[in-house]
């Protein structure tokens, strides 16, 4: 079988190393350093306290979540978990009581043979759910073929489990060893097996070792299963499959949205994602009804789960009427749907995550001006709004029609519009009579412009008009990375020293060399390794809590041994453990990963876009975001990671961890040219520019405000000592 052929996207040819010769001094060497920097991280003249935002609450929220009471108060082996696991789940996870909401409806939807669509907040326990209830179908059976003796018993079948990156699927592989007892499987692979490119094990090895010994559960990303597919058809076991399921699924399906362009749309259907390429080969020798090649006699269909927390309509759509891999039986499917809109994720996640924005200029560094203080934009902000929850609808919900039919959630939000105009008498008469619809809305001529993303940063402009956002930011000579200047690093690294206790996460964008930016804050004196959970043991420390990662080798300096050390390099070597650790990685390989001890997650540059946005945020509050979602009666028992490993035994207060964590955006300042002032979009002087324009409007779509930086007493004292260090200059 020969799939199409994709790029090679993870093990890229590594750049050559180049030197650097930082201009700056090594921040932790000096905390007044620190000091003076923080000072200047002012704030921006529009910026006024932070308001709060009178934002709408989806009404729809409440009426589809049901009485959560009796769910959470349910045991896991009320839902079907298996003894053994339920017990190993309370030994290694004491603090795992009680289900989450979702895994409530996903455990006995997966262990009935169900097909799922689930779609829930970050951090609410899907990929955790979803492996017990994998772990939970496991049963033995004498091993097929000539020679039964050899491997006496064998899983009787096989759960295929795509993910979107080699972190994630070593995560799943670490809670696995947590929850099979190595006295019943001291090896794991039958259990779960992992396939992974750039490992340094050759795929016909891991194809040989897959046909001799057959997992319950095959973990990979989607391009290492491809790999393996074109490498060894049989070594997946295509007839053993009995569930295939998707974590992230809207990432590696990679369907268009409802705004994207032709070409993307073109794209697409002419290059389509390696996970889709894999999808369609499997299902069509195990497809979900009997076609010419596959007889009603033989059929036996595949269980198909497709989860995420952004597993959007379009995504919805496409799985069942493109890739038609869903039953069409009643009771079928089950879809659980509980927190379905970008505000609903953001109201979920106020108070449990922090947004920032650092806008760095060349001599100071400020916050960004809140989104919500300009009343201009608020007539466009609401209708924005009403055309995110088109997009983000329910999953039951058909689309508006182009004929203009009412829909009721237009009606609400335009009710409780903070919008100028739509407070005027007329317009709430207008929307009593005929509720509009987003599109109509949109089209209102009094009600301004509607600033969408695609206008704004991909509409094809007129002769009169320069691309609003520069396409290649002005370097300057100093720049080491190019476009990100070096007080973004020094602003990054401030801002870890004085803020961070013991965990932030740097995401850079995929161009950005994660090795450059890690060697660039070892100038800076900062702990900083690259995030890469499969580089030996200290992936494990990073799951369970604790900071003791391994990075890729390069990134490492050998350092002696204790005995070989003086008094003086051990108590270095003590102070620099106790500082807090940088992890870098880049934009795509955020998702679904769950780090205990993370309380800050630092951007370098605008989000690309808002679902990564909410997915990187989404590392954040997590343990905040199940206790938000549990019953009192059982909050108290709550907690993530496992018994003796997890943040008690890593030697944290976990009441510290259950305060906000923050999402710090650091974009470059990029002054605005005085032809801006004439733009139709994003012109006026009133106006933001550049990449801080990006970030308000993500702040919009969520309705967040974002925070600022520093208190006013902090400023102060910082002020105080930034002089002095200027006259000691
Ligand atoms: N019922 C539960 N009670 C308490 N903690 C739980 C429960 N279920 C899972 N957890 C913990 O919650 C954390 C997050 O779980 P998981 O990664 O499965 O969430 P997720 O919804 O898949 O997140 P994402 O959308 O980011 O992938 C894990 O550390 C897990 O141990």
């Amino acid at each position: 079988m020969r799939l199409p052929r994709v790029p090679n996207s993870i093990a890229g040819p590594s750049r050559p190393r180049i030197p650097l010769s930082l201009p700056i001094n090594a921040i932790h060497s000096s905390a007044r350093y620190v000091s003076a920097r923080a000072a200047r991280i002012t704030h921006s003249p529009y910026v006024g306290e932070a308001l709060p935002v009178p934002f709408p609450q989806d009404p729809r929220a409440e009426s589809r979540t049901p009485a959560r009471t009796e769910v959470y108060l349910q045991d896991f082996e009320a839902l079907g978990i298996k003894p053994g696991i339920a017990r190993a789940l309370r030994e290694s996870f004491s603090q795992v009581v009680h289900p989450t909401f979702c895994q409530a409806q996903l455990i006995p939807a997966v262990l009935e043979g169900k097909d799922v669509l689930l779609r829930d907040i970050t951090g609410s326990g899907k990929s955790f759910g979803l492996l017990l209830a994998l772990l939970s179908r496991l049963r033995k059976g004498p091993a097929p073929g000539k020679h039964p003796g050899r491997t006496p018993e064998i899983p009787l079948e096989t759960a295929l489990l795509l993910v979107p990156h080699s972190n994630l699927a070593l995560q799943l592989q670490y809670w696995a060893r947590q929850l099979i007892p190595v006295s019943l499987f001291p090896d794991l692979a039958p259990v779960l097996s992992v396939v992974l490119r750039g490992t340094g094990t050759p795929m016909t090895e891991l194809a040989e070792r897959l046909r001799r010994t057959p997992p319950h559960i095959l973990v990979g990303t989607a391009t290492a299963l491809v790999e393996l597919a074109e490498t060894d058809w049989a070594a997946l076991g295509i007839p053993r499959l009995r569930t295939i399921a998707v974590d992230e699924a809207d990432d590696l399906l990679g369907v268009p949205g409802v705004f994207a362009s032709r070409k993307e749309q073109r794209n697409f259907a002419k290059h389509p994602p390696p996970a889709l390429s894999l999808l369609r080969a499997i299902l069509s020798e195990r497809p979900k009804r009997p076609t010419s090649s596959v007889s009603r006699k033989s059929h036996d269909p595949l269980q198909a789960i497709f989860m995420s927390a952004t597993l959007n309509r379009p995504v919805r759509e496409f799985i069942k009427l493109e890739l038609d891999c869903l039953s069409r039986e009643k009771g079928g499917i089950v879809k659980v749907d509980v927190v379905n809109t970008r505000r609903e994720f953001a109201t979920r996640m106020r108070g449990k995550v922090e947004h920032y924005c650092l806008v760095v200029g060349e001599e100071s560094v400020r916050d960004v001006r809140s989104a919500s203080t300009d009343t201009r934009l608020n007539g466009a902000r609401q209708e924005d709004m009403d055309e995110e929850d088109l997009e983000e609808g329910d999953m039951d919900q058909p689309y508006p029609s182009a004929n203009g039919t009412p829909n009721p959630d237009a009606a609400h939000a335009g009710s409780t519009s903070p919008s100028p105009s739509a407070d005027s008498p007329q317009q709430k008469t207008a929307q009593k009579e005929e509720p509009e619809t987003p599109r109509q809305a949109r089209a209102h001529p009094d009600r301004g412009h509607i600033i969408h993303e695609l206008e704004l940063f991909s509409t094809p402009l007129d002769a009169s008009e320069r691309p609003l956002l520069p396409l290649s930011l002005p370097s300057t000579q100093d720049e080491i990375i190019p476009n990100y200047p070096s007080q973004m690093f020094e602003t990054i690294a401030a801002a870890l020293a004085l803020d961070v206790r013991r965990l932030a996460v740097l995401f850079v964008p995929p161009q950005v060399s994660v090795r450059r930016v890690v060697d660039l804050f070892g100038g800076l004196g900062v702990r900083a390794r690259g995030l890469d959970l499969g580089s030996g043991e200290g992936g494990r420390g990073a799951l369970a809590g604790s900071t003791q990662l391994v990075s890729s080798p390069s990134t490492v300096p050998q350092r002696p041994s204790q005995e070989q050390q003086g008094p003086e390099a051990q108590a270095q070597e003590t102070q620099e453990t106790q500082s807090p650790e940088l992890l870098i990685t880049s934009f795509p390989h955020s998702r679904g990963l769950d780090l205990p001890a993370l309380s800050h997650v630092f951007l370098l540059g605008a989000a690309p876009s808002l679902t990564s946005y909410l997915h990187m945020a989404g590392r954040l509050g997590r343990r905040s975001a199940l206790l938000a979602g549990v019953d009192a009666a059982a909050a108290g028992a709550v907690g993530m990671g496992p018994a003796g490993e997890g943040p008690a035994a890593a030697g944290w207060n976990e009441e510290e961890e259950v305060g906000p964590g923050k999402i710090i955006t650091v974009v470059k300042e990029v002054m605005r040219p005085a032809w801006a002032d004439d733009l139709r979009y994003g012109g006026g002087p009133d106006q933001l520019w550049g990449e801080e324009r990006k970030v308000a409007r993500l702040y919009r779509m969520m309705g967040v405000v974002p925070g600022r930086w520093a208190g006013e007493g902090e400023e102060d004292e910082g002020e105080g000592e930034a002089e002095e260090l200027e006259e000691e200059e």
